[in-house]
Order: C-alpha cells, then sequence, then structure tokens
C-alpha cells in the first residue's frame, strides 16, 4: 500500500503549520522528512496516520495493505511507549490482543519479530531492566508483530546515545534489507536522514512547504558510517536547512 499526501493545508487556530503538501510514499520505501525547529514534521506525520484532519487536501491510501496487516499504519515514538507492568513479550502481545488470533498464532508472531530485534533472551524482561535502545527494539517489535502497511517514526533515536543510534540504525538496515518495510522518518538528525532514507524531504520553515525531495540510490546496506558520498548529501541537505534553521531560531527568540 502507498500512501499519497494531496494538497495538504493544516492550521492551529491563526497559525499556518503546512501549506500545499504533495507527496507520495512508495511502499518498500523509506522517506525521511527533515526540517527546522516547528515547521510541521510531527504535524505531517499525525495527518498521515489519520490521528488528525487536515484544515484542507487529503490523505489517501492506494492499494491494499499486506496480507496478515492488523494495523495499517502504525506509529514509532521517541519515548518507546512502553507499558512498563508489562514484560517484553507483554508489551508486544498487547497490539495482537482483539484481534481474533488463536494463542499459537500469536506466539509465533511474538517469537517471530523478537527474533528479527534480537530481543529473543529477553522476552520476560521488564521495560526497566532495559537499556533506551532495547526500549527502542521493543517498541520496533511490537510494530513490526502487525505487520503494518506503513511505519511512522517520529525522531525514533533522538532519545538514544550517539553509540546506541548508530546500532540502531544498524539494526533498522538489517531489518528493511531482510525484509522491505515502508516508513516514513522524522528526524532532526541529517546522517540519520541520509543512512536511512531512500528518499529526503526538506521542509521549509514554518509554514511547512516541500523545498527539496533528494533521492539517495546507494542501496541501505551499503550506506557505511563516514561514507563520502552519504557526508556530500549530508552537506547539500545542511545547506539548503541552514538558513531556514537560522530564520526559524530567530523567529522563536521573537515569540
Ligand atoms: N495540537 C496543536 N495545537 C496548536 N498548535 C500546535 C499543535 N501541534 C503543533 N502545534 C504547532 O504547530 C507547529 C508545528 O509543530 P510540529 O510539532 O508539527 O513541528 P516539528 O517540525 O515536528 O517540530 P520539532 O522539530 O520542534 O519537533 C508548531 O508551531 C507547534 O507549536
Amino acid at each position: 500500500m502507498d500512501l499519497r499526501a494531496r494538497n495538504i493545508h493544516h492550521q492551529y487556530g491563526e497559525t499556518e503549520v503546512l501549506r500545499d503538501i504533495s507527496l507520495d510514499f512508495p511502499s518498500g520505501r523509506i522517506v525521511c522528512i527533515v526540517g527546522p525547529s516547528g515547521c510541521g514534521k510531527s504535524t505531517l506525520l499525525r495527518l498521515l496516520g489519520g490521528l488528525e484532519k487536515p484544515t484542507a487536501g487529503e490523505v489517501l491510501q492506494l492499494g491494499a495493505p499486506p496480507a496478515g496487516c492488523l494495523n495499517p499504519l502504525t506509529y514509532i515514538f521517541q519515548d518507546f511507549a512502553l507499558l512498563p507492568w508489562r514484560t517484553v513479550e507483554g508489551n508486544v502481545s498487547l497490539v495482537l490482543e482483539d484481534h481474533g488470533l488463536g494463542a499459537a498464532e500469536r506466539a509465533q508472531i511474538i517469537a517471530d519479530v523478537l527474533v528479527r530485534t534480537k530481543l529473543s533472551e529477553f522476552r520476560a524482561a521488564l521495560p526497566k531492566q532495559l537499556s533506551g535502545g532495547m526500549k527502542q527494539r521493543v517498541a520496533i517489535a511490537r510494530a513490526l508483530a502487525v505487520n503494518p502497511a506503513v511505519m511512522l517514526m517520529d525522531e525514533p533515536l533522538s532519545a538514544l546515545d550517539a553509540q546506541t543510534r548508530e546500532l540502531l540504525m544498524d539494526d533498522l538496515v538489517g531489518l528493511w534489507t531482510r525484509a522491505p518495510f515502508t516508513a516514513v522518518y522524522v528526524t532532526h538528525n541529517l546522517a540519520e536522514a541520509v543512512r536511512l532514507g531512500h528518499q529526503i524531504v526538506v521542509l521549509s520553515r514554518r509554514p511547512g512547504q516541500v523545498r527539496d525531495v533528494v533521492e539517495i540510490d546507494l542501496p541501505l546496506a551499503e550506506r557505511a558510517h563516514g561514507d563520502a558520498m552519504l557526508e556530500r548529501q549530508q552537506q547539500h541537505l545542511w545547506g539548503l536547512m541552514r538558513d531556514e534553521a537560522a530564520a526559524a531560531d530567530a523567529e522563536l527568540l521573537h515569540v
């Protein structure tokens, strides 16, 4: 299933947040969204996921979700959003309840996603026993368990330290390479965007408009940390964003 945003405008009261956004999010690709603080990245993600309705324009779901999909549009948040009283397995199993699955089928899905996210031996652990990186892997496992058509990822690595971010980026690349998933990935971090994005959408400062869409053809699995081509892409993105980011910062000073 693809997602399409068509001529989206969004306002909160008098504040215009997004202006005329038209974008395609094709199946099997990771599209990163970058842009200065407050330009409407998270708002766009909420509109794509149907949590809010755009003031104008529409979000279209094109084609059918994958077989076995229990929740077509599934979020992954920065703060993991795990239930502290449930184990790793219990947190994953939560999203499989109320779908009419048998116990054996649920157990099979849980075992599969825990293997894919390298969490099998931590299935009985509680969130407080896990590092930040592992908590986010649980959140990723929970998202994968519903076999979503599109994962909507809002700064999923930004609460983590730099080394853990690197490791999780490797994990996401490994997961995608073994079984390509579709994701819209909001980030502040341009290094993350060039590492994980097949396409990178650069938004202008608020009201967010599409400033550019940068394609990166290099396969994810070949994108090594420090790769010269990726560094150049990152510089190019920063060139697009620098003035907007400075202006957005100056605006915040005057609020
Ligand atoms: N529910 C809301 N009600 C009113 N204003 C809102 C609401 N949600 C967001 N905004 C405003 O809309 C603008 C865009 O916010 P949003 O969080 O989408 O931006 P962002 O690009 O994700 O920001 P950041 O990079 O800082 O996370 C901001 O000015 C914010 O204050």
